[in-house]
């Protein structure tokens, strides 16, 4: 096994329904007794799989229609969160926080808490059974309305600390700013409930402003284009404020150019506190080791600096100090293992 799928590893930014096995959907589609484009796996993963032609963001968003009539059920969810526990240990992965908009999956019957409690479940029957850590994040869509986005906070709120850790922000950014969702954000703030928020991927350093001073927001999803403003770079820096960055999908949604001009190596001399994950392993055709290795030949980062972006996913993690300190004992003792210092 390579050295860098045996590194321990965490993502902190992975949406359930970019992450469904083709495998699966034909399974699903099958007891649903809906007729899919393709018969075979194979033949299905285009379907579900965003390339290189992809242009935007919302062409890229437009992938998750496909796979969104079969996550309707507590059953499918509960099992697409199992089967993502499942693919994220054999990754080498310790600890995942999985995220999923409750209000996409409501359109047979399900509540917002069935959604989020069929979520859990999956969650927890695959920490049960592979050993690794696994949360939960409850996303507010940028389409959708104001009622619907404050129904997922107040009820997300009610399961933090039971499986859930947390609440995004995630969509269309370009047009939907995030000043529209300051009333949103003020409840999660009420509530107690910690938040993490897309921007810089579809907009620029203005929306990663406001999403840490006009909303709240304590982690930012992405944030690939805070380079566009360097005083607010500076001040992300200072308070040490995560970037969640997934390098193949901000190349995929012309959030960057291209690899050349990927800023990671730039924001990590500079000081950035970085993450890697993989935004979506289905739809990006990616895992937590091929991130890995992607760096490791287009960066050169070492396998030391690799585990010093890991550890910042465990110290930046959704999770209380005591947990924390668990993982970072047992991340500590793999590193050992494999002859990795930071
Ligand atoms: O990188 C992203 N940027 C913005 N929105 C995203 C991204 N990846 C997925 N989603 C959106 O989040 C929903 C719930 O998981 C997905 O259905 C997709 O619309
Ligand atoms: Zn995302």
């Amino acid at each position: 096994m390579s050295l860098l799928k045996q590194l321990p590893k965490v993502d902190l930014h992975l949406h359930l329904d970019g992450s469904i096995r083709p495998g699966t959907i034909l399974e699903l589609a099958a007891e649903a007794g809906t007729a899919l484009p393709a018969t075979d796996a194979t033949g299905l993963l285009p379907h579900m799989q965003a390339d290189d032609e992809c242009a935007s963001l919302v062409e890229y968003l437009e992938k998750f229609n496909f796979v969104l009539p079969y996550l309707q059920s507590r059953a499918s969810l509960r099992r697409a969160a199992y089967e993502i526990v499942e693919n994220a240990a054999e990754d080498g992965c310790l600890y995942i926080e999985v995220r999923f908009a409750p209000m996409l999956h409501v359109h047979r019957g399900l509540s917002a808490a069935d959604a989020i409690e069929g979520v859990i479940e999956g969650l927890r029957e695959g920490e049960a059974r592979h050993g690794i850590k696994a949360r939960a994040i409850a996303i507010c869509m940028r389409h959708q309305s104001a009622a619907d986005n404050l129904e997922v906070v107040r009820t997300a709120a009610s399961y933090l600390g039971q499986g859930l850790v947390a609440v995004d922000l995630a969509g269309d950014e370009a047009n939907h700013p995030p000043a529209r969702f300051r009333e949103v954000f003020a409840l999660a703030r009420q509530l107690g409930i910690p938040f993490t928020i897309h921007a810089g991927e579809a907009a620029g350093a203005e929306s990663i402003a406001e999403a840490i001073e006009g909303l709240g927001a304590i982690r930012i999803g992405h944030g690939v284009r805070l380079r566009e403003n360097p005083a607010l770079l500076e001040l992300v820096r200072a308070r040490g404020i995560p970037l969640e960055l997934c390098p193949t999908s901000n190349l995929q949604t012309k959030a960057v150019a291209g690899w050349d001009d990927y800023p990671i190596r730039d924001y990590f001399d500079r000081g950035l506190r970085l993450t890697i994950n993989t935004d979506n392993p289905t739809v990006s055709g990616t895992s937590m080791t091929r991130e890995c290795e992607a760096l490791a030949q287009r960066f050169r980062f070492t396998p030391g600096e690799l585990a010093s972006l890991m550890r910042n996913g465990i110290e930046v993690a959704f999770l209380p100090e005591g947990e924390k300190a668990e993982l970072r004992a047992e991340f500590d003792r793999r590193l050992a293992a494999l002859g990795i210092g930071v």
